[in-house]
């Protein structure tokens, strides 16, 4: 069973890997295509002010107002699910700076548009200022300066926390999960001057504990709808509110892919890869994701296009609506365009039905003039109550069901026909921040992988969308890798412990003599062809070591829990919602070099959690295997037969290599040692296996 599941999942790998594609963008060369650039509607989502400190999505935020695209055909919307007050005030405050901040950019070029990036030490050549021109000097100083304070404006506010008058009156009664919908507009481009500054809007959704709010997906239809009535762009770029604009070319770039008279046809999405700053050296909780976004990624854009992975991604609008290509061929008109149904799809908002019409038609650009005219109807879309009985999350928008709604929004698309492709661009598109720590790291594994597994056993499973929609069968094959993770824990765990029993018991399960050859011959090739895929990407053999060994860590302990949150959930016993990633608060520029010591250099840290109890039982298991070798404690071989052999010791000893970060635990203190409750649950269950395997043959 294992071996078969094993050879499926090496299957799909290969069918993914096989013919990759990579998009390559001129965005000079659209002007001569288009005479006019589109309008683009920026999304950034943040959901706890404690959890995403306000000053990074400041951050993000800024970088988005400062793209180099005309700012009269954008417009930036911040979806705040945490309702807070900080946040809006750090917005208000952003918008301040954002007056000398975008300038300054536009005038000199900058390329790192995030503040907290230019100014720090490691991306900021210091003697670029220091022998610059005197008026750049000056500037340079003045716009420091203003960052400086703004932060200290928000640290200030946050700690002291503000006084709730005037506009921040509303958040005087609101709770975190009870609260009337607010939308602030915080800055309009009134004159629609192309080289101002672009719309900002605060957006928090109603919430109320009677409705069910999706997290993120809720909060994108949300967002889609208070743009549709705003705005109306027919391209939208959406980003978490820790990635921030690394190349202000971005959305050119995007949009020489979405635009392209032969493309325009099939592409619905353009997704930039999602790369990480601050990343520890060398990897060690395998979660910079370099190497799967080259080559997975890569893969899957020479099949259908890559997945949707929830951030870096510029969408078209009308997909999003619901539409499938063939219709669009045609000439946009479908069902979707039928009055009748309308408020059934898109609700009982004549407004809103109105302009998902037009954007379905492609007329989408109805300029507003006075953002404030549709504020009333843009709060009653943004209702908690809203949805109730029509299509969102279903059949349009952002979809419901799972935690990993950028992968099941994605298939949904896919299967209408849709195409979509990567966006590749130098400097990269975007960065953001990644878990900085082993315990964040581990929830965020099992999110993800729950998430997925409920994309797989739900009624949008990538094989049910392959025989009765329109997903491409090898497609379907790099979706089923992606949505059964947590499923790969069984046989993972089952292999880890195979060679431990052997060893007990006093059996095999590698052939002998020269048969022996074979799993050497396949465990060597696929070692040293995954390390030239790191090799080759320009990692380090050290980043490859760090990234295999957490493959297994992570298929052994968060999937497997995820595997029984997930059937937990189906059987209706217990269930999850989703855990926002804690993100650190980015160093200002004068503590940049504290850094490495904040995150602990990449040491492993544990806590009571149970998701420690698998590895720790695994590891125990093997020890006493090895020990019970060395002491020649094992039982006679079973009828006449072979024993263990040198090959279940070698795997054996490779299981207690991989998890050397919890060898290491066992000897730990403090926050870097396993917690003695989890170790005496592991003893059990390692006697318990022990045991069974000595006496149960
Ligand atoms: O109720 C919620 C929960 C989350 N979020 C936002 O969702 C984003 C992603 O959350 P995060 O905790 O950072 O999750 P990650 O694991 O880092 O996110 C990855 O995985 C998610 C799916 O699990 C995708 O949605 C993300 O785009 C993708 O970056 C953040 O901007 C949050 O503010 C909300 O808006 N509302
Ligand atoms: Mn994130």
């Amino acid at each position: 069973m294992c071996e078969s599941w094993f050879t499926f999942t090496w299957l799909t790998i290969i069918s993914t890997k096989w013919n990759p594609s990579y998009t390559i963008s001129y965005p000079s060369r659209l002007f001569s295509r288009v005479a006019e650039l589109p309008a683009v509607d920026l999304f950034v989502t943040t959901a706890d002010p404690v959890l995403e400190p306000p000053i990074i999505t400041v951050n993000t935020v800024l970088s988005l107002l400062a793209l180099d695209y005309p700012s009269n055909k954008l417009a930036c919307y911040v979806s705040d699910d945490g309702c807070s007050p900080f946040n809006l005030y750090a917005l208000v405050e952003a918008s301040k700076f954002a007056k000398i901040w975008i300038p300054f950019c536009k005038k000199y070029n900058v390329k790192t548009r995030a503040p907290f990036r230019y100014f720090s030490d490691s991306s900021n050549n210091n003697n670029n200022i220091i022998n610059g021109p005197e008026e750049f000097k000056q500037e340079w100083l003045a716009v420091k300066d203003g960052y400086e304070q703004l932060c200290s404006k928000i640290k200030k506010a946050t700690t002291k926390s503000i006084m709730l008058d005037q506009e921040f009156h509303v958040f005087s009664t609101t709770q975190q999960n009870n609260h009337p919908t607010i939308i602030k507009v915080i800055w309009e481009n009134k004159e629609g001057v192309s080289d101002g500054m672009p719309h900002l809007i605060y957006v928090s959704r109603e919430k109320n504990p009677i409705h069910p709010h999706h997290y993120k997906a809720g909060a994108m239809n949300v967002l889609t709808r208070v743009t549709g009535l705003m705005t109306n762009a027919p391209y939208i770029l959406n980003v978490d509110c820790d990635m921030h604009v690394n190349n202000p070319e971005i959305v050119q770039h995007a949009l020489c892919i979405l635009m392209d008279p032969k493309g325009q046809k099939e592409v619905a999405f353009a997704q930039c890869p999602q790369l990480f700053y601050d990343g520890l050296k060398d990897d060690p909780f395998g979660n910079q994701l370099v190497s799967i976004f080259v080559y997975i990624g890569g893969g899957v854009s020479g099949i259908q296009g890559i997945f949707y992975v929830g951030t870096n991604c510029v969408h078209r609008r009308k997909v999003i609506y619901g539409l499938s290509p063939h219709h669009h061929i045609q000439n946009g008109n479908n069902n979707l365009g039928k009055s009748s149904k309308k408020d059934i799809i898109f609700g009982s908002s004549e407004e809103f039905v109105e302009s998902a019409a037009q954007a379905l038609k492609g007329k989408t650009f109805t300029q507003n003039t006075n953002l404030c005219n549709s504020l009333e109807a843009a709060k009653e879309v943004a209702a908690s109550g809203y949805e109730h009985g029509t299509d969102w999350g279903k059949q349009v928008g952002w979809m419901y069901g799972s935690s990993a709604e950028d992968v099941l929004t994605g298939l949904k698309i896919h299967s209408k026909g849709w195409r979509s492709e990567s966006c590749g661009s130098d400097p990269i598109a975007f960065m953001g921040c990644t878990a900085q720590d082993s315990i964040v790291q581990v929830g965020q594994y099992q999110r993800w992988a729950s998430g997925l597994l409920e994309v797989f056993l739900g009624k949008n499973c990538p094989i049910l969308c392959t025989l009765f929609g329109k997903l491409q069968f090898r497609q379907c094959l790099a979706y089923i890798w992606l949505t059964t993770w947590a499923l790969r824990s069984v046989p993972e765990t089952c292999y880890a412990l195979l060679p431990a029993y052997c060893i007990i018991s006093n059996s095999h399960f590698l052939p002998k003599d020269l048969g022996m050859l074979i799993p050497a011959v396949l465990f060597v090739t696929y070692h040293i062809s995954t390390l030239l895929e790191y090799l080759k990407t320009g990692l380090s053999m050290r980043s490859w070591w760090n990234n295999q060994r957490m493959f297994r860590i992570t298929a052994m302990n968060p999937w497997m829990f995820a595997f029984v949150a997930t059937l937990l959930k189906k059987l209706r016993i217990s269930d999850y919602g989703f855990l926002v990633t804690k993100k650190e608060q980015p160093s200002s520029s004068d503590e940049g070099s504290d850094k490495s010591n904040a995150n602990d250099g990449g040491r492993f840290i544990f806590n009571k959690s149970l998701v420690f109890v698998p590895g720790t039982t695994i590891l125990l298991v093997q020890l006493t295997a090895l020990l019970i070798n060395f002491f020649g404690w094992q039982p006679k071989a079973r009828s006449g037969g072979h024993g263990s052999g040198f090959g279940e010791l070698l795997c054996s000893a490779y299981v207690v290599l991989v998890y050397l970060p919890f060898l290491k635990g066992l000897f730990g203190k403090g926050k870097y040692g396993i917690p003695l409750s989890t170790i005496c649950k592991s003893m059990a269950l390692a006697l318990f296996f022990v045991h069974l395997s000595m006496y149960i043959v």
